[in-house]
């Protein structure tokens, strides 16, 4: 049996998309509509409280395209949390008009590939940031699921720790080539969800997402074993900009 990399895991992650039905939205009233943006501002700075006492991290995007309008994504320590600010969301007005497109829950993970054997993840200051990051406010995401094959002889389950872990180190150097213009987010999810994955990117210009993601095709890792699912793209939004979106250019 070829050996199982060691993991390490941070906060749980939902990755929450939603898509607004205008004509429902339009629908109701303007005093209606104030009042459910206001309800939501105040969810909104609940999450940021959340934030602030470094009990978790919270952004909101808006997402390019037409799978989705809004992606809300949270980190909390715990699954219980995940689903109580789900079902606290799903309680208020504005929820009442979205749908749920696609939903992502996984873990913060980090592989125990890179981390040196003399460094103690669980006190490591900056194993410790990895593990429970803060999400950057500002720029554009990119979040896809994705799994590593197992098929044949591409099944990267079966393959030594030795040679995982080269492929890795050459992942790792695409990936560090790219450092302070994409930040990653790895979660995993297996058993959590349908794939093995999450990956979220960050950064502030969204074609560096499409470089690096290119150049990585060419890479054995994901050349050889990767397989993507959905992939969506869109940028960060303050309050205000959610403000805007649901308040401004309604005819009636
Ligand atoms: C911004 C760039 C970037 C950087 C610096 C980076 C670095 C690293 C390192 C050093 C490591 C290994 C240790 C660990 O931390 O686990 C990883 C791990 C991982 N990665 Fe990565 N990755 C990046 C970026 C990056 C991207 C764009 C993708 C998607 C792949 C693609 O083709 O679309 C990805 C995937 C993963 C996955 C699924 C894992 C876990 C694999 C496993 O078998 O455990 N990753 N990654």
């Amino acid at each position: 049996m070829a050996q199982a990399v060691e993991t390490y895991e941070g906060w749980y992650a939902f990755h929450d998309f939603r898509s607004i039905d205008w004509n429902q939205w339009r629908s109701l009233s303007a005093g209606e509509r104030e009042e459910a943006v206001r309800e939501l501002n105040e969810i909104l700075k609940q999450y940021e409280s959340v934030e602030e006492n470094k009990q978790g991290s919270f952004a909101l995007f808006a997402i390019s395209g037409s799978k989705a309008d809004l992606l809300f994504v949270h980190f909390r320590p715990t699954l219980e949390e995940l689903t109580d600010v789900k079902n606290q969301f799903n309680k208020t007005r504005f929820a009442g008009v979205t749908t749920t497109p696609y939903s992502y829950i996984s873990i913060v993970e980090l592989g125990a590939y890179t981390i040196p054997p003399h460094v103690d993840p669980e006190t490591d200051p900056s194993v410790q940031r990895r593990l429970k990051p803060m999400m950057p406010k500002s720029g554009y995401v990119c979040f896809y699921p994705m799994n590593k094959k197992r098929d044949g002889e591409d099944n990267w389950y079966m393959l030594s720790m030795e040679d995982r872990r080269e492929m890795m180190k050459s992942h790792g150097m695409i990936g560090r080539s790219y450092a302070g213009k994409v930040r990653q987010i790895i979660t995993g999810s297996v058993g959590l969800d349908d794939w093995e994955w999450g990956v979220t990117l960050f950064g502030e210009d969204p074609l560096q997402f499409k470089k690096l993601v290119y150049e990585m095709r060419f890479d054995e890792a994901s050349a050889r074993f990767g397989e993507f699912g959905p992939f969506y793209v869109g940028n960060y939004l303050t309050q205000e900009d959610l403000n805007a979106l649901l308040l401004e250019g309604l005819n009636g």
